[in-house]
């Protein structure tokens, strides 16, 4: 995981009170881009070698990336499992919602994700597949920490590498001091997107 923070680019702290607009609708006071690892090959191979650590603990029908951050990580697992592999797409296409092809009568899937936060965008993909599928998990490199109330929540199995909690606690501390209170506002604001519910509990 420290390997990941001497990647150019790939966390972004967002200065002062600006935060930064990850998605309409969302600012954070940072931004984690998996993406900025694709120029580092070893560092995605040892990533995708743990990954495979713990999703290889069952067999699985086909593995599904999402875009854009999952989809080299979910070719990956999809050749070293043997697995068939699709890609969600976020609008659908000639009638279908994935590029390559769900296999018939596939009854489990792994649903490859690389930033689990609200888990909102693995949740329209999981509303697809569940049309045929009843047996999903989602996978993820970095987690915001959220993974079982997602997992109660869209009612899916969840399994993440690292927390970006524990990230947060390899910098350096005054930077660290800095982004601690933003940060747990943000998980805050996770929880109340996921759970609408837990809005004044
Ligand atoms: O769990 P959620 O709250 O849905 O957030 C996580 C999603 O957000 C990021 O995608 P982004 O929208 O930045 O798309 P990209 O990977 O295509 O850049 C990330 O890659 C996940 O797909």
């Amino acid at each position: 995981m420290r390997d990941c923070l001497d990647v150019s680019g790939f966390l972004t702290l967002a200065e002062g009170d600006t935060y930064i607009e990850i998605r309409p609708g969302r600012e954070s006071p940072m931004r984690i881009s998996m993406k900025a690892a694709w120029t580092k090959p070893e560092l995605m191979s040892a990533i995708d070698e743990q990954l495979l650590i713990i999703n290889s603990d069952r067999s699985w029908d086909v593995v599904v990336g999402i875009p854009y951050g999952g989809v080299p990580h979910a070719v990956t697992l999809s050749r070293r499992l043997s697995v068939p592999l699709a890609i969600w797409r976020h609008e659908s296409k000639n009638g279908s919602q994935f590029a390559g092809q769900i296999p018939h009568g596939a009854e489990s899937a792994l649903v490859v994700e690389d930033v689990l936060a609200s888990g909102a965008t693995a949740s329209l993909c999981l509303a697809e597949l569940r049309n045929n599928i009843p047996d999903v998990r989602v996978t993820a490199i970095f987690t915001y920490g959220m993974d079982s109330l997602i997992s109660t929540v869209h009612a899916v199995e969840v399994t993440t590498l690292f927390r970006v909690d524990c990230l947060l606690k390899m910098l350096d501390p005054s930077t660290r001091q800095l982004i601690s209170e933003p940060y747990r506002n943000f998980r805050n604001r996770l929880v109340s997107e996921i759970d609408p519910a837990s809005k004044g509990r």
